[in-house]
């Protein structure tokens, strides 16, 4: 392995005015009527609620399923209308399916999952009930964040107003020993952890899968690419509960060979077999106010070289990422 002597700067920048207003491209109707579904199953396609003339309101498709007073929350917060991901995966959760949803960094993945565990969870029963494995403290975070905020949530029924779901955040770097005690002692209805800390409990049999109704895999192509999460997730997958016992999904911005990722879910039965793949990428045309630059340059020049862009371009503000590339053996310098 050599040293490294080159430097990338990614440079994002906005042009100054005049330029169109970005539209909140996220929640437009998609302009391809066809579905992006795939069901694997060899049942007819479904047509996607996303391709009705009046689609659906988050509440109206969450009816039935998520408890008043979640839905409820929903609104208060403002998450009324559901994006694309939520329109066309949610009734297929609904429905009992396992579900690989692939779609874009910020399209709704994380509330489509949440509301699926919602759905499912009963808060009077003193066990944990549904399991998110992220592979970072700081997405654990956000996750266990907008899972509180849905289970602040309050209760009409005042039988169940004592009794509301607990969420309990068990990520690396946390104070695990506090955590040992509060799941001996009452255990959370829902556990969002890394890897690592999830290990640990379950090798102890501090923490039982057996209640376990939904697991949930958040940013499953970083965790299988990772050499020191995947084995542990490949024993929680198969060893530690089965796939019949439960609902899986698998949740993910890109998933490289997602045909093969699909085969290896039903064969090493990580899934059911009739596992759904909702794929929600449509290309978007980057907003005309945006300019990216992608520079490569030795380490040194760096600082000169993102001047002379900032003074040619002239940016009204910028966001930079530099990365250092290290070469490896055998790879030619240039
Ligand atoms: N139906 C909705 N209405 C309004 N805002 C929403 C809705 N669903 C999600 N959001 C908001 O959109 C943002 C992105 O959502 P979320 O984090 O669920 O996306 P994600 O696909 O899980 O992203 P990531 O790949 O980064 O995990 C969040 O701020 C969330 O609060």
């Amino acid at each position: 392995m050599g040293c490294s002597n080159t430097a990338t700067l990614l440079l994002s920048t906005a042009k100054t005015p005049p330029y169109s207003t970005p539209t909140a491209f996220r929640f437009l109707q998609p302009r391809n009527p066809y579905p992006n579904l795939r069901c694997l199953s060899g049942k007819p396609p479904i047509t996607p609620l996303s391709c009705l003339p009046n689609p659906p309101t988050l509440r109206e498709i969450c009816r039935n399923h998520v408890p008043d007073h979640v839905l409820r929350r929903l609104e208060e917060v403002g998450y009324l209308v559901p994006t694309d991901v939520q329109m066309e995966a949610l009734p297929i959760l609904f429905s009992g399916n396992d579900c690989i949803l692939h779609a874009q960094t910020g399209s709704g993945k994380t509330l489509t999952y949440l509301l699926l565990i919602y759905s499912l969870i009963n808060p009077k029963r003193s066990a944990v009930q549904a399991l998110i494995v992220v592979p970072t403290r700081e997405l654990g975070m956000q996750v266990t964040k907008v899972a509180r905020m849905l289970a602040v949530a309050r209760h009409m029924d005042p039988e169940l107003e004592h009794k509301s779901c607990t969420v309990m955040a068990l990520l690396d770097g946390g104070m695990l020993r506090r955590h040992k005690s509060w799941l001996k002692a009452e255990p959370p209805t829902i556990v969002v952890a890394t890897i690592g800390s999830l290990s640990q409990m379950l090798q102890k049999q501090i923490f039982k899968l057996d209640s376990m109704q939904v697991l949930v895999v958040d940013e499953v192509d970083f965790l299988f690419n990772s050499s020191k999460q995947v084995s542990s997730l490949r024993m929680l997958l198969t060893s530690y509960s089965s796939c019949n016992n439960r609902q899986t999904v698998f949740a993910s911005a890109s998933i490289p060979q997602h045909r093969r990722f699909i085969h290896d879910c039903i064969q090493q039965k990580w899934t059911k077999g009739d596992v759904v793949h909702v794929h929600v990428n449509r290309i978007k045309p980057m907003p005309a106010c945006l300019c990216h630059r992608f520079v490569i340059c030795g380490r040194k020049e760096k600082h000169q070289l993102l001047l002379s862009l900032l003074q040619s371009d002239l940016p009204k503000s910028g966001i930079i990422f530099v990365g250092e590339q290290v070469w490896v053996s055998g790879q030619k310098k240039d």
